[in-house]
């Protein structure tokens, strides 16, 4: 018989750890990274622009239109859209921008998909519940076609960061001058947050900020000094805003957004008529389940000197 009384103790086995999962789909067009709580984000390479971000109790807290064009041949219509390096149609006024098509380039054009960094909590008697994914693209001259290069004909880098953690979004711009003639730019989140029903919804945080009223014509306009509202097309720049914005979807809180080096924040929802007019809108009463919230750079343009770099944040967070 064999003396079994020294064999050699068990090797304990530690347990699972569940890890964030990041994955490219096989067409090579997108980027999904979920974590083990369930939280899921997916991006579409064209654009860097993210398509849907769920978080852990199964909820869709982003709009997409259901007629969006997911092929390259335009920008998306919902998600989070990159706007950059011009908020809005090109002006006269702004000659370096002049020749860019409306909001700019970075949604136009495929982004390199560059890695994932994984905080995991490991530490014994911790779940990885609280484990986090950031994943980062990076746009250069070298990605982008040459009417846009001969438009806009810099040295820059881009970076694009977002991180996925439970119930919350982030979404970080790094932009790089790597040339040596400085140039100037604006940038935003152009984000497209669902609501149940835009009648309910209202968003606070900007009572006390004077806005630029884009329609019918832009109007530099007071503080109203009360939530937003809507009951209509709306389509405001809110400029130097310094608190968090809140959007309530009926009567309670549902997105708490911080920032940090954007002042700026345009709120958008184009209502019937306007929607109707958009042949990649849909369905046809989308615009009652959508309300656009857009952190930004964009009253003035960003001067960034050769060699120098910019980094502006969004924190979106989900109140479930
Ligand atoms: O149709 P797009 O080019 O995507 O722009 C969609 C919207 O973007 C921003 O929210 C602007 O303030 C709106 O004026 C514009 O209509």
């Amino acid at each position: 018989m064999v003396d079994r009384t020294k064999r050699p103790a068990e090797i304990p086995i530690s347990p699972l750890v569940a890890a964030p999962v990041v994955s490219i789909t096989h067409d090579n067009t997108r980027v999904v990274a979920t974590l083990p709580r369930g939280d899921r984000v997916e991006i579409l390479l064209f654009g860097a622009n993210a398509l849907s971000w769920k978080t852990g109790n199964g909820k869709e807290q982003l709009f997409l239109s259901d007629k969006a064009i997911l092929d390259g041949s335009k920008p998306v219509r919902g998600g989070i859209p990159l706007v950059f390096p011009l908020f809005g149609p090109a002006q006269e006024s702004h000659p370096a921008t002049a020749k860019l098509p409306q909001h700019g380039f970075a949604r136009n054009v495929r982004w390199e998909y560059l890695g994932k960094t994984s905080s995991e909590s490991f530490a014994i008697g911790k779940e990885a519940s609280d484990a986090s994914v950031k994943i980062d693209f990076g746009l250069s001259p070298t990605e982008i076609d040459d009417k846009f290069k001969s438009a806009w004909p810099y040295s820059f880098g881009l970076t694009y960061s977002i991180t996925l953690s439970p119930d919350e979004l982030s979404t970080s711009l790094q932009v790089a001058n790597t040339g040596t003639e400085a140039f100037e730019f604006q940038t935003l989140f152009h984000t497209y947050f669902a609501t149940s029903d835009i009648a309910s919804t209202h968003v606070t945080g900007l009572e006390s900020n004077g806005f630029i009223n884009k329609v019918p014509s832009p109007k530099q306009t007071a503080a109203a000094n009360e939530p937003i509202k809507f009951s209509g097309e709306l389509d405001r720049v809110y400029t130097g805003a310094e608190k968090d914005i809140i959007i309530n979807d009926n009567g309670k809180p549902s997105i708490t957004i911080k920032r940090n080096e954007l002042p700026d924040v345009v709120v958008w929802n184009p209502w019937a008529d306007k929607s109707k007019g958009m042949s990649d809108f849909g369905p046809e009463d989308g615009w009652k389940k959508m309300v656009c919230v857009e952190a930004g750079s964009v009253e003035k343009f960003s001067r960034l000197e050769g060699g120098e770099t910019w980094e502006g944040q969004q924190i979106i967070k989900a109140h479930l």
